[in-house]
């Protein structure tokens, strides 16, 4: 269990910070890809993280649900509190911190399993003694997906369109009601229309939940977040936090001149 984390904030965090990153690094062996990223993800806002190829946008995400402890030879360094408590704590089970804090994929990655599977999936591993037709429902509704399955729960995962797969996925990791969901460029492997549906998923789940999602593609950053962090890379390769503000002030009026140009596409 993670102890205590619904207890009261100590450190650095205020109620309405549900993460707190300081001083984060990150080294993949010898090669160092992000360097002293510090940023406050507010609860029920989205938060994007942009930027050029590489500058490790996924990178500060895995940070955020310790998914980087499953990459050989990832080592993080600086703090990230979650809820005012230390995640990286030795006290903190990274299992239970990826059912509190979930994250959706790039590419649709449904089981190969019912729909109905797919999201029981999470409530049988988190030992949900609740009804699973009620949950399965609610969290088929909530990723606007209900109507268009409802009629075939049994029916293979696989068989939905990529669109339909991606609110999949997204019921699956809301369905054991995580307080913060981690997207990584959810609907780049989708088409317009598709896109268009998960951006309005993705403004009405934040009701509900927090949401930091990166994305190569501005407008939508511009579309669905509050919040935006931009980063870039320096001649070593290296990530770093440009600038962190209003979604609003950083596409109307940066305070970096390198935001300026990157949102103005002089360089990609
Ligand atoms: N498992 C890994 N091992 C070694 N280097 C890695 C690993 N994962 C990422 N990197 C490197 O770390 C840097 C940041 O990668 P990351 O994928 O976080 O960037 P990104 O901004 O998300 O990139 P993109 O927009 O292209 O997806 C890159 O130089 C990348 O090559």
């Amino acid at each position: 269990m993670v102890h205590n984390v619904n207890g009261s904030n100590t450190d650095n965090t205020n109620g309405n910070i549900v993460l707190h990153s300081e001083d984060v690094s990150v080294n993949y062996g010898d090669f160092r890809a992000l360097r002293d990223i510090n940023m406050d993800i507010k609860r029920r806002e989205v938060t994007a993280l942009i930027g050029p190829s590489g500058c490790g946008k996924s990178t500060m995400l895995r940070c955020f649900n310790r998914m980087n402890d499953l990459v050989p030879g990832a080592e993080i360094s600086g703090r990230i509190l979650f809820e005012g408590y230390d995640l990286y704590g030795a006290d903190v089970d990274p299992t239970e911190i990826r059912s509190r804090i979930g994250m959706v994929f790039q590419r649709p990655n449904p089981f190969p399993k019912s729909i109905y599977d797919n999201v029981a999936f999470g409530l049988k591993i988190n030992g949900y003694q609740g009804n699973y037709d009620e949950a399965i429902e609610q969290s088929l509704r909530q990723a606007a997906l209900w109507d268009e399955v409802k009629d075939r729960l049994n029916t293979s995962a696989l068989d939905l369109s990529g669109g339909q797969q991606q609110r999949l996925c997204i019921a699956r990791a809301i369905a054991v009601e995580p307080e913060v969901v981690l997207m990584d460029e959810p609907a780049s492997a989708l088409d317009p229309i598709a896109t268009l549906a998960i951006e309005e998923l993705i403004r009405e789940l934040k009701v509900n939940y927090t949401i930091i999602i990166v994305t190569h593609n501005m407008q939508q950053a511009a579309r669905v977040s509050d919040d935006t962090a931009f980063l870039m890379v320096d001649e070593d390769r290296c990530g770093y936090l440009v600038e962190f503000a209003l979604t609003q002030q950083i596409f109307t009026n940066p305070t970096d001149e390198r935001t300026e140009a990157y949102i103005t596409g002089r360089f990609s």
